[in-house]
């Protein structure tokens, strides 16, 4: 889709959005780019689950989930962090569209693992023709949450989501916005990174917890031709940005700022 940018709002930026935020979005649809936020909502899951005695499991920074996790996990981010978000929009004058999987098809998913992971999907495909005519003057507010071919729901990382939603549609841009300013270590924000690099700092566990799919997902976007990528805690900041170099070799996908 031309003229797209993708930006995920993770659960822990979703409360720190100020106003640079939606001055920027304000910005870019005054320049004709169509908006699609996929939001997340991973501590406000925890959260209830804790709160109803439901063990938290997290693998390599992904959400082990079974029946009930799933059931809180659609709960949370349907009727919690997207109205959230939606609101906040609203409230700066942005004109929002909510959406979810079951809308239309709009994402399939296969599972990732149901082994290791239960009820945790990989996106698939997008329902192109049922989202462009809404982003065609509205902010899409996706959650990322897929079905499979049979129906039954899965739980996406919304990293994962995100740059899977960016990839299989064509985006010019992914923003993973967090509320961290970059990649960092020992405090400063990593300038450039390599593949290699990046499986080195996550052996030494620089990269650790939430930072790893993030990771993962910006290099996989990155190999599937989203020209940018950037991880940061402000859109208008570069922070790390992941860009491919002129070749189809997938290492040359770098860190570069
Ligand atoms: N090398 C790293 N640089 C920055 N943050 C890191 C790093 N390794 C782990 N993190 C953690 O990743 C977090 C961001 O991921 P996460 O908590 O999942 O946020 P979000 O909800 O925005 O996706 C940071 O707050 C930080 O605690
Ligand atoms: C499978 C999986 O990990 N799903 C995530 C979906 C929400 C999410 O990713 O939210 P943040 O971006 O705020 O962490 C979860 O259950 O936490």
């Amino acid at each position: 889709m031309k003229e797209l940018i993708v930006v995920k709002v993770g659960g822990n930026a979703l409360d720190s959005l100020n106003t640079d935020f939606f001055e920027q979005l304000h910005v870019w649809q005054s320049e004709g780019k169509k908006i699609l936020l996929i939001h997340g909502g991973g501590p406000m899951i925890s959260k209830l689950c804790q709160q109803l005695d439901i063990p938290v499991l997290k693998k390599n920074g992904v959400r082990v989930t079974d029946e009930k996790t799933l059931t809180l996990t659609k709960l949370v981010l349907l009727g919690q962090t997207q109205p959230l978000l939606l609101q906040k929009l609203s409230d700066h004058q942005l004109a929002v569209s909510g959406l979810n999987a079951a809308m239309n098809n709009m994402l399939e998913g296969t599972y990732l693992d149901e082994n290791g992971y239960g009820q945790v999907g990989v996106i698939t495909s997008v329902n192109q023709e049922a989202l462009t005519p809404i982003l065609n003057g509205k902010i899409g507010v996706l959650a990322p949450l897929a079905l499979t071919k049979d129906g039954n729901w899965l739980n996406v990382n919304a990293d994962e989501a995100a740059a899977a939603v960016a990839s299989l549609l064509g985006a010019q841009a992914l923003y993973l916005m967090t509320d961290v300013a970059g990649v960092l270590d020992e405090g400063k924000i990593i300038r450039r990174l390599n593949r290699k690099s990046a499986t080195d700092l996550t052996a030494k566990k620089i990269i650790t917890k939430g930072m790893q799919p993030k990771i993962k997902a910006a290099f996989k976007a990155c190999s599937a031709g989203v020209k940018k990528i950037s991880i940061t805690n402000k859109l208008q900041v570069p922070g790390t940005i992941i860009t491919k170099e002129d070749t189809d070799d997938d290492e040359a996908c770098i860190f570069n700022v």
